[in-house]
């Protein structure tokens, strides 16, 4: 049984941050690697306005996960799904041998209550929530954490999540990190220059 953590994002652009809590929470977890979904876009960023195309995003999280366990994919805009619960869905179908965990950072979990059927992705799906700089005290008083609380599970007890019975949180704290994307388009608002050329490069099927 393969286990694989998925984690969703814009990736506008990909920034270590995100490599590093995919290959912490990997080790963490235990797990065979990582598939990041790369989203054709986020369901409350609908017009985001800096927003960069599918392709350009997708290369750069490519880029990003050069030389680790991790997959980055535009598995949704193939799928046709947009919002998580869909995608879950329909990845367990597609790959019933396989385990998935959902990972996110804190800033998430504090937005988690207004995603489509929040109750539901957590009954389908155990979930691992990183902890980023200045996301603690929200993701704690998050709106979601009044249901979610009852199921935390211990950070010891990380390695056994394929055991638990759903739903069942866990917050994974490593050395935090405060790469964003938003600091990364801050720094280089031309960070598409270097991908265009990239953008159409084919990729080999997920195994
Ligand atoms: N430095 C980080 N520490 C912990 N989690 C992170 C970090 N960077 C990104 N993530 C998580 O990765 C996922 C995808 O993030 P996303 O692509 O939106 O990057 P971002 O840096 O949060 O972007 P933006 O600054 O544009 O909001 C989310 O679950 C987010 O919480
Ligand atoms: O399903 C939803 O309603 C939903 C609402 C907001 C965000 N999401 C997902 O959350 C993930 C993180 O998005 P982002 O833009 O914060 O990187 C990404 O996979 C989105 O599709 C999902």
């Amino acid at each position: 049984m393969r286990t694989t953590g998925l984690l969703g994002g814009s990736f506008n652009p990909a920034h270590r941050g995100h490599r590093g809590v995919t290959l912490a929470a990997i080790r963490a977890l235990a797990l065979d690697g990582a598939w990041w979904l790369v989203s054709p876009g986020n369901p409350l960023k609908a017009g985001a306005r800096d927003m960069a195309p599918l392709a350009l995003r997708l290369a750069s999280a490519r880029a990003m996960a050069r030389r680790a366990p991790i997959r980055a994919t535009d598995i949704e805009a193939k799928l046709g799904t947009r919002y998580t619960i869909d995608t879950i869905l329909a990845l367990q179908r597609r790959y019933p041998k396989r385990r998935f965990i959902w990972l996110m950072g804190a800033d998430n979990l504090a937005q988690f209550h207004r995603w489509r059927d929040w109750r539901r992705i957590a009954r389908t799906i155990p979930i691992a929530v990183v902890a980023r700089p200045g996301y603690d005290a929200v993701a704690h008083a998050a709106p979601a954490m009044g249901w979610l609380r009852r199921f935390q599970r211990p950070a010891d007890q990380a390695k056994s999540w394929t055991t638990w019975r759903l739903p069942a949180l866990v917050l994974l704290r490593f050395r935090p990190d405060p790469t964003s994307a938003t600091a990364a388009r801050a720094a280089n608002p031309d960070w598409t220059r270097q991908f265009r050329h990239q953008s159409r490069i084919p990729r080999r099927p997920l195994g």
